[in-house]
């Protein structure tokens, strides 16, 4: 460089004449660029290239090509990679019907509803915290290797892409998302399953009776809505109580559907012993809903014992199995509140009989007493059964149930009774009909009442 420039300033302060010396002078400056040039060159290869092609690469980078992660459905690479395969699937299931043009309805076992799926090569554009990313679904041949482990013969995979600037929001934010989200609508749409138990030889088991398809929700219970909320917003342990027919078992029902819990009926007296009994309780998965109804019996049955140790052979049989004393030891030391996903619920018809024991504080946290049927409940049926909000009749039915003790299933029948018999009469004729019903029972009581010897 040092040698260039010197030259160069020559040619411009040189003294040659006019002519000639501009002739020469264009070419020796052009002699002079190309060494220049050259130079120059040389010296951005030498100095600046590291740098450049660091530049380039930097380019490159932000235009940034896409990262891609696959989710497989092997199970041989192991449950945790099905898991989220599944949980990829049902979150996609949700977004597809929008979006791929192609779509198969999987029906999958334990899930109620068929699940829409993305079917192969489709994909489904989704966007998290303005970040877009796309799925796809995938499926190629295996290689033979793989084909002789066993299972299917094609691969099929799920890729997610997206930018790779947005690597730590995907992979750090969206997955965990979608995870979360995936298991919690396959939880939601799960087919819920009835147990009860049995004892064969010296061994109590849990047996799978049917499906749980019962339709009951909190919204169609026939109750206060304080009551309902108040239920809802603790769901721990509970004690429902009230005269037969005031929808106690309706109650566990809604809280099954409302929680999706499959529901484990304790039958106690087919409980060996204390033992059994803990083994029992212990086999009870998460999400699940442990039903002891009619305690008042179980525990009458215990109290007997006690006072009555000559008693015949059945009923010393009997006794033999669960103690009061054992059913607590169960309840305080397996359902504790904080051991999420398990609901106990006791039912009986007759609080007063329960062994004071039971209805500590703790054991059972909630006493909710489901009363005979309200207005406000009355109300609830109407509108379930009949589709009726408000009608003239109802002041009327209001006064006669507050005069008598009817239960929401009382009302409920008469309501049924009479549904689908006219067109538009038939709210009119149940509502009748359920009048005739109240007035005939209220007249029932007067009489009953005057009846009655005076003290
Ligand atoms: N509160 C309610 N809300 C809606 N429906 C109810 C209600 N109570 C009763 N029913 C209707 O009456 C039927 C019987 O009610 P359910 O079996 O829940 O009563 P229960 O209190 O469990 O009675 P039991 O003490 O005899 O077991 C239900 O199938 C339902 O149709
Ligand atoms: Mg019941």
């Amino acid at each position: 460089m040092a040698n260039v420039l010197p030259f160069f300033m020559g040619h411009q302060a040189g003294s040659l004449g006019q002519q000639g010396m501009s002739q020469m002078g264009l070419g020796m400056a052009i002699a002079a660029s190309m060494v220049v040039l050259t130079m120059f060159q040389q010296f951005l290869l030498t100095h600046f290239r590291g740098y450049v092609e660091q530049l380039l690469r930097k380019l490159f980078k932000s235009l940034d090509q896409n990262v891609q992660i696959r989710f497989t459905d092997d199970s041989m690479d192991g449950p945790k990679n099905h898991e989220a395969y599944a949980a990829v699937e049902t979150y996609l299931s949700s977004r597809c019907s929008a979006q791929a043009p192609r779509l198969k309805a999987n029906s999958v076992r334990d899930i109620t509803t068929p699940v829409l799926c993305v079917d192969v090569g489709e994909g489904v554009d989704d966007k998290f915290n303005g970040v877009a990313v796309r799925w796809q679904l995938v499926e190629e041949e295996k290689d033979k290797g793989d084909v002789f482990r066993g299972g299917s013969r094609k691969n099929r995979y799920y890729t997610l892409s997206f930018r790779k600037m947005n690597r730590k929001i995907v992979v750090e934010e969206y997955l965990r998302h979608v995870m979360e989200e995936g298991k919690a609508l396959k939880a939601r749409n799960r087919q819920l399953r009835l147990y009860s138990n049995s004892a064969s030889g010296s061994e109590c088991y849990w047996n799978y009776i049917m499906n749980f398809d019962h339709p009951a929700k909190f919204e169609t219970l026939a109750l206060e809505k304080e009551k309902k909320e108040d239920v809802i917003n603790d769901l721990i342990r509970y004690l429902l109580y009230g005269p037969p027919g005031t929808g106690k078992s309706t109650m566990i029902a809604a809280m099954a559907n409302l929680l999706s819990y499959d529901v484990y009926d304790l039958e106690l007296t087919a409980v060996l012993n204390n033992a059994s009994l803990k083994r029992l309780l212990n086999r009870i998965p998460c999400n699940s809903i442990l039903v002891i109804e009619d305690i008042d019996c179980s525990s009458e049955i215990t109290n007997k014992r006690e006072k009555n140790s000559q008693g015949d052979e059945k009923t010393e049989k009997i006794f033999e199995r669960v103690t009061l004393s054992g059913l607590l030891n169960c309840i305080d030391g397996l359902f504790s509140a904080n051991d999420g996903g398990r609901l106990m619920v006791f039912t009986t018809n007759h609080v007063e009989a329960i062994d004071s024991a039971l209805l500590r504080t703790g054991r059972m946290d909630k006493h909710v007493e489901m009363p005979f049927c309200g207005f406000e409940a009355f109300r609830i049926l109407a509108e379930n059964y009949l589709g009726i909000e408000d009608h003239e009749l109802f002041a009327k039915i209001e006064g006669l149930l507050e005069e008598i003790d009817v239960t929401p299933a009382d009302v409920a029948e008469n309501l049924i009774a009479r549904k689908g018999k006219g067109e538009e009469d038939s709210g009119d004729e149940c509502l009748n009909k359920l009048i005739e019903v109240l007035e005939k029972k209220v007249e029932e009581n007067r009489v009953k009442n005057a009846e009655l010897p005076l003290l």
